[in-house]
């Protein structure tokens, strides 16, 4: 069973403003309301890939409500804990380019933490993944996911992790069996211009030296890079007109993910997760099944390592 952990969800607003005036009063043009958080993220495209999965996390209030509401329509797993503070909402404003405002997130109490610690641990095997992304609530501490790395070690389950900075650092040594830095966090992890293919290629070694099992290096509109133990990819991604870029990232966890569960080789599982993410890119919700099948036709990974 994959378990992917959002432990600060969100509703993700998406407001459309032409000509947005700051100071002024704006009329939207268009908005939308999406279940968001990047394991959420992760277990809508899992699902919709026919991957078993659960999602996991913290949900409360109106705003939690929703979100598992939405979740329950699409039959996406979840079993959230249900905390007294509202489910934080994050503004995707597209005026022009995309600005994103997310959230600080809830407070978590002691005894709701705990809640999720036992309800992880309760079910945890040794053939489980779990995937932990996103942000964490303040009020958890910045240790939390070295907490749940723990766990996960304890049980003998693999993990994925999608985070930044130490928190990522101190993860690598435990062995993940991916993470996925975007070309901006990869160059501030190691304090680098990632100016060429062989600084990215060497940055995403490191990484696997430090422990990672598998690196994924996404570069939005230019693609990505797979550092895998036997060779290293490139894939451009597919053309095509962006729409909503949040949560293209996820979507790429999720598509490598539903690859290497479905026992395809790390550079079948890369097509897929090129593809997911870019499909989720052109779209204005998460891609569906048959828009990654589809982007996946036309991903064609170069070795170049
Ligand atoms: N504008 C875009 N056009 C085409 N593909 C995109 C675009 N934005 C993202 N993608 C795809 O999604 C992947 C992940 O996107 P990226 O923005 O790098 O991740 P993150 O959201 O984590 O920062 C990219 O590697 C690419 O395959
Ligand atoms: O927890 P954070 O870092 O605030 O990020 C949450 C946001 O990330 C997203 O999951 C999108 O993430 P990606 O664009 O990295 O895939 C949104 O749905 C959500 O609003």
């Amino acid at each position: 069973m994959i378990y992917t952990m959002t432990l600060n969800p969100s509703i993700d607003y998406i407001v459309e403003v032409k000509d947005l005036q700051l100071g002024g009063l704006n009329r939207m043009s268009r908005d939308l309301k999406l279940p968001g958080g990047k394991g959420i993220n992760v277990s809508r495209i899992l699902s919709r890939l026919g991957v078993p999965n659960t999602a996991l996390g913290f949900a409360g209030g109106f705003t939690g409500r929703y979100i598992e509401d939405k979740l329950r329509e699409e039959r996406v797993r979840a079993d959230f804990v249900p905390i007294t503070g509202d489910t934080r909402i994050n503004i995707k404003l597209k005026a022009g380019e995309e600005t994103e405002i997310n959230g600080l997130g809830p407070a978590i109490s002691a005894g709701e933490s705990a809640a999720l610690l036992q309800k992880l641990t309760s079910g945890l095997r040794a053939e489980d993944i779990v995937v932990m992304s996103g942000s964490v609530p303040p009020s958890l501490g910045g240790g939390f996911y070295d907490e749940l790395v723990g766990l996960c070690e304890t049980a003998g389950a693999g993990f994925v992790i999608d985070t930044t900075g130490e928190a990522l650092l101190r993860a690598l040594s435990h062995r993940p069996l991916l993470v996925k830095p975007n070309h901006h966090e990869l160059a501030e992890l190691f304090g680098v211009r990632l100016d060429s293919e062989e600084v990215i290629i060497a940055c995403g070694r490191r990484l696997l030296e430090l422990g990672a099992r598998h690196a994924l290096i996404s570069m939005a509109e230019q693609g990505a890079f797979l550092v895998a133990p036997e060779a290293v990819y490139c894939a451009q991604a597919p053309a095509g007109t962006a729409r909503n870029s949040a949560g293209a990232g996820d979507s790429m966890i999720a598509g490598f993910l539903a690859g290497l569960t479905r026992g395809e080789a790390a550079v079948e599982a890369f097509r897929t997760g090129v593809a997911a993410g870019s499909a989720t890119a052109f779209s204005d919700d998460l891609a569906t099944r048959e828009q990654i099948e589809e982007l996946r036709r036309r991903v064609e990974p170069a070795r170049v390592g």
